[in-house]
């Protein structure tokens, strides 16, 4: 059983034992966009955490029905909804994580980057207001762009003085869900005891998953087999689009996805040791300053930056391919948020 699903089982019983036994583990979350399609099961999600004290959710409107609805679910976590810019500040004061999935979605025939024009805007102010209210936290990104979204968050921390490298995450984890799902399908393994590193990105052929890598290789799958589920990885989040037609991306495995990684993050900054996740960070794993690859957690965020491990000749030639796109995303971002 994955680690989430038995937190979700025995949540409350958890909760009550964690505050009882360590003031250490109360732990404030932010979620900024709380009141959107990813927004509001990752609030529930979060409510469910036996390692969050306080839930603070801030989004422009509406937050405080989803906190009412949420407050009620019973296990110790305390919830406040907050609506409009000027609860802004209150919903981030004291802050140890703050998640953030605002903006808009992708409608089909639209690639991530054409999200740019607004969520670019949207992230910029979110981070100045982390500058400010909560310079210490954990900044997990949600918000698409990813590949451009970290950069701006990043460059608008750099200008108030409060950038620390260790503390800035682009949440990629739907990638690895999704090669972890994709994979026991076709290997006719359990997903749940599957493991993938995906790397790169989050966009397109910036996502490459590491299928040699894999945990349970109990089947060897041919390389044909390989590249489609490389492809399928690659465009998962554009099957979920098409899919809704229209009524937005993916959210609720996402919320799952986000749900997996803050909940890392707060093991990490607990002291739990070898927590390891895949996530798009500052990097020197290759030329490029932002780059998705595995990441040990600690107390101060970032631990250690893992490298690639041994790669395939077919993840060596996509390695290669995803370099220039994701160059011109992270530069799209830092021009942004430099002459904006
Ligand atoms: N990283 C990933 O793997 C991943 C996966 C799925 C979706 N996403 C991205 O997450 C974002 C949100 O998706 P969604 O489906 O929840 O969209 P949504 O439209 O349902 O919700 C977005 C929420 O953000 C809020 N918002 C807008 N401006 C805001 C601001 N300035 N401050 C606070 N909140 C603000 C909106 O009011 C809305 O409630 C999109 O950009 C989407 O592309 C990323
Ligand atoms: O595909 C999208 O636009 C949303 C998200 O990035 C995803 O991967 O599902």
């Amino acid at each position: 059983m994955s680690a989430t699903v038995s937190m979700l089982r025995s949540a409350p019983r958890t909760a009550v034992r964690s505050y009882s036994s360590s003031s250490q583990l109360q732990r404030k979350v932010t979620i900024l966009g709380a009141a959107g399609g990813i927004g509001q099961p990752l609030s529930l999600l979060m409510k469910l955490n036996p390692l969050v004290s306080s839930l603070s959710l801030y989004d422009i409107a509406g937050t405080p029905g989803v906190a009412a609805d949420v407050s009620h679910v019973n296990t110790l976590v305390q919830v406040s909804g907050f609506a409009g810019e000027e609860q802004l500040g209150k919903a981030l004061e004291g802050s140890d994580l703050v998640i953030i999935p605002a903006g808009v979605p992708r409608k089909p025939g639209m690639t991530r980057d054409d999200l740019f024009n607004i969520n670019a805007g949207i992230v910029k102010s979110l981070s100045a207001a982390i500058a400010k209210f909560c310079p210490n936290a954990l900044v997990n990104m949600i918000s698409n762009p990813v590949n451009s979204t970290v950069p701006i968050a990043a460059e608008v921390l750099k200008k108030a003085g409060m950038f620390n490298e260790k503390k800035l995450f682009g949440v990629t984890t739907l990638d690895v869900v999704r090669a972890k799902t994709f994979y026991a399908g076709k290997a006719n393994v359990e997903a749940s005891e599957v493991d993938v590193p995906v790397v790169g990105g989050h966009a397109g052929i910036t996502i490459l998953p590491l299928f040699s890598q894999v945990t349970q290789k109990l089947k060897t799958l041919s390389d044909e087999e390989i590249k489609a589920l490389t492809k399928r990885t690659q465009d998962g989040g554009t099957e979920v689009v098409e899919a809704k037609a229209g009524k937005g991306s993916a959210t609720l495995s996402m919320a799952y996805a986000g749900a997996i990684f803050a909940d890392a993050c707060l093991k990490g900054l607990n002291g739990v040791p070898d927590v390891v996740e895949c996530s798009f960070v500052q990097s020197s794993v290759t030329e490029l300053p932002f780059f998705a690859s595995k990441v040990r957690l600690g107390k101060n965020g970032v631990e250690e930056v893992l490298g690639l491990g041994p790669l395939s000749d077919h993840e060596k030639q996509g390695l290669q391919s995803l370099i220039p796109e994701l160059k011109a995303s992270i530069e799209k971002g830092i021009k942004f948020a430099k002459e904006s």
